[in-house]
């Protein structure tokens, strides 16, 4: 995806807003901002009141009405403004998605008879096999079924260096739109017409599939609340101004009102999420809702796979361990035998590794092979004459006991060697007899602990799940650095954690790629699935990490967190702002008929009339100017929640009573400098 002018404010972006400004004053798009809504009600008001002075040749206040209409305008526009700035990059970045959306070939192949024809890959469906071939683009989401390839996926994740997509394994899924660069596959389709990954993401970063959140809807009835609060309290204004013998216009009613009802936050808070969304978006992660980018921002545990999440990619056989009067070939030709059928990357490297060291074996026809799964942790071949099997200490030892038999000493001996470096022992039996052991490397990412350490600091727990033993399992913990781990877990084990922690009330973030990581990526309230996983996980996800680096959820948490805090910061502000106008503007309103409001007139303000017009214009323009710092969002350091909220309070609590005293003095200076009123 081509990455764009990461300045939010720059001249392609800044037009287009300003554009949509105005369309966005249709009443069918502005009633869904209630707080707006209000505005745009009252502007019209104010302006039909001007058609009205002029044909009755009423002059006296044309000019005060005249501008606050003109405010009241602005003030809806620059609303409109700024959910348009947030807008505006994805729409962006929706364009240059299409261009690749291109109508392609596909060549589909029955897989019985083998014949081949060539279609449109527009017409293809859920279950179709095509073949794609060296140069080719992959026509359609699916499951690599056949062969191995090189995959250029700078179409989509903007990532030029090729990724490698199998059979089999965690790597199986395609992304349509990319292309092959090496080698043949045959592609099982996954996505019907329209649906596909690239259809979602155009649809998602055009913001076309956007909802309110849970946390922006309770925002929302919040100012709505507020709003009719003080709709009210400047409803009974009027009566109380005639008790009191001073005349006060609908006009400075209107104007009144809208300085008191919370247009700050209600003009800024569906920019904040987008920009939220936008931010996510930047870090080449697709977040399928605004809900997960805001989940993330409440994480309290992070669930990490140890394999390729901590540790460096595949775990990779380096050495045969053999037990004594066993010799390195006779373990190396079994270890061979039974990984010949398997298709994940520990066993072709266990097949590469053997290959290195000249072992030979030829499998009998009528080999039966026998899968690895993640409940058995084994796997192997059934020959006419033999069976073959490797796989975890446990798995083997129960294996061989069936058969009348015990792993030797030496076998422990190595598997608690290994497991203690930090890798994966997998036991190789013959029949009933263990022959050794298969030392699978494993390597810790470099700098992975330092970022749990940050992890730590934002008060998230971290917690590795592997299916490795408890030895590994407590090496490559101690080594990363997280906080605790689950050995010998099983898929659904994962389920049972993410479920219990749920049940805790505890917000639960998980990263996974394989198809058995699924039901609990779907479970978590953030559920990041790498874009090289398989289609399954991928689907089960709230988020798609395109660079595929797991260790981006940390990011996504920090993203989250920023957008709650600016969301909380800019309320608190909005409100404070609001509350202080109410005492800036109401004693100029009513000091000349009640003396001893006096001593709230701290301002001195010209008039009553400047002092309405100063409270509008700060009113509208302080919309703009928080502007960056709702789409750019407050820069967040990892601190406790209640230091936390100490800091926004004074920082923004009391900022949005000091602000707008200041804000406003000037502005009536400055108007009355000029004579404007
Ligand atoms: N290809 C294989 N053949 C036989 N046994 C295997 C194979 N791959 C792994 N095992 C065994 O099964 C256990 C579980 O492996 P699995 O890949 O399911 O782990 P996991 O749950 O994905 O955890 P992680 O990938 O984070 O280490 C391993 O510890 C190993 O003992
Ligand atoms: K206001
Ligand atoms: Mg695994």
């Amino acid at each position: 995806m081509t990455k764009l002018n990461s300045n939010l404010f720059s001249t392609p972006l800044l037009l287009p807003a300003i554009k949509q400004s105005f369309v966005k004053l249709h009443p069918k798009i502005l009633y869904k901002n209630p707080v707006m809504f209000v505005v745009a009600v009252g502007s019209l008001i104010t302006t039909l009141s001007i058609l009205s002075d002029l044909f009755s040749n009423n002059y006296e206040n044309l000019n005060f009405t005249l501008q606050i209409s003109i405010w009241l305008w602005f003030t809806v526009l620059f609303a409109n403004f700024a959910e348009a700035l947030a807008e505006g990059r994805g729409k962006a970045q929706a364009e240059s998605l299409k261009k690749t959306r291109r109508d392609t070939q596909a060549s589909i192949i029955d897989l019985k008879t083998k014949i081949m024809r060539t279609v449109s890959a527009s017409t293809l469906v859920k279950g179709d096999h095509v073949v794609v071939n060296v140069g080719e683009v992959i026509p359609s989401d699916g499951t690599v079924v056949e062969g191995m390839a090189t995959v250029d996926e700078s179409a989509i994740t903007g990532e030029s260096a090729p990724v490698i997509r199998e059979c089999g394994g965690d790597r199986s899924a395609v992304t349509g739109g990319t292309t092959v660069l090496s080698d043949k596959i045959i592609v099982m389709v996954t996505a019907e017409p329209g649906k596909s990954f690239l259809d979602k993401m155009i649809s998602l970063v055009e913001g076309a599939e956007r909802k309110k959140t849970p946390n922006e809807i309770a925002l929302h009835i919040l100012l709505c609340g507020l709003t009719i609060i003080f709709l009210l309290a400047v409803v009974t204004l009027k009566p109380f101004a005639l008790f009191q013998n001073t005349s006060v216009s609908i006009v400075s009613l209107i104007a009144l009102l809208v300085c008191l009802i919370p247009t700050t936050i209600g003009g800024l808070l569906s920019a904040i999420g987008i920009a939220g969304m936008d931010r996510v978006l930047q870090r080449n992660v697709i977040a399928m809702s605004g809900r997960a980018v805001e989940a993330a921002g409440d994480v309290d545990i992070l669930l990490l796979d140890k394999t390729g999440t901590i540790t460096v990619g595949n775990r990779m056989a380096t050495e045969f361990f053999p037990c004594p009067n066993v010799t390195v070939d006779e373990l190396a030709k079994a270890s061979l035998a039974a990984s010949w059928f398997d298709q994940t990357p520990e066993g072709r490297s266990i097949i590469k590794l053997a290959n290195e060291l000249h072992a030979y074996f030829q499998l009998p026809a009528n080999s039966i092979p026998i899968p690895f799964t993640a409940e058995t942790r084994m796997s192997g071949v059934d020959t006419p004459s033999e069976s073959f099997r490797k796989g975890s200490m446990e798995s083997i030892s129960s294996w061989v006991n069936s058969l009348g038999s015990k792993l030797p000493e030496e076998v422990l001996a190595n598997v608690t060697k290994i497991s203690k470096l930090g890798g994966t022992p997998l036991v190789v039996a013959k029949g009933s007899k263990a022959l050794g052991v298969i030392y699978l490397k494993d390597v810790v990412k470099p700098g992975i602990s330092a970022r749990f350490e940050r992890i730590r600091a934002m008060g998230i727990r971290t917690i590795m799940i592997t299916g490795d033993n408890k030895l590994t399992a407590a090496a490559i913990a101690s080594e990363a650095g997280v906080d605790d781990f689950l050995a010998e877990a099983k898929p659904e084990d994962k389920l049972d954690l993410i479920k219990s922690f749920k049940k805790e009330g505890l917000m639960v973030a998980m990263t996974g790629d394989g198809t058995n990581d699924a039901p609990a990526l779907a479970q978590a309230d953030v559920g990041l699935a790498m874009n090289t996983g398989t289609q399954a996980a991928r689907e089960a996800g709230n988020m798609i990490d395109l660079d595929s680096d797991p260790t981006k959820v940390i990011e996504i948490v920090e993203i989250g967190k920023q957008l709650l805090i600016t969301r909380g910061a800019l309320t608190t502000f909005s409100i404070a702002n609001d509350v202080a106008k109410y005492f800036a503007i109401i004693p100029s309103l009513f000091l000349a008929s009640i003396p001893s409001l006096g001593i709230f007139n701290i301002m001195h303000l010209a008039s009553p009339e400047s002092a309405i017009l100063s409270a509008v214009i700060f009113n509208a323009i302080i919309i703009i100017i928080l502007i960056p710092l709702a789409l750019k969002g407050i820069k967040y350091r990892p601190r406790s929640a209640m230091s936390l909220l100490r800091y926004n309070l004074v920082v923004f609590g009391l900022g949005g009573v000091i602000v707008p005293f200041i804000g406003i003095k000037m502005i009536d200076l400055i108007i009355n400098a000029f004579n404007l009123i």
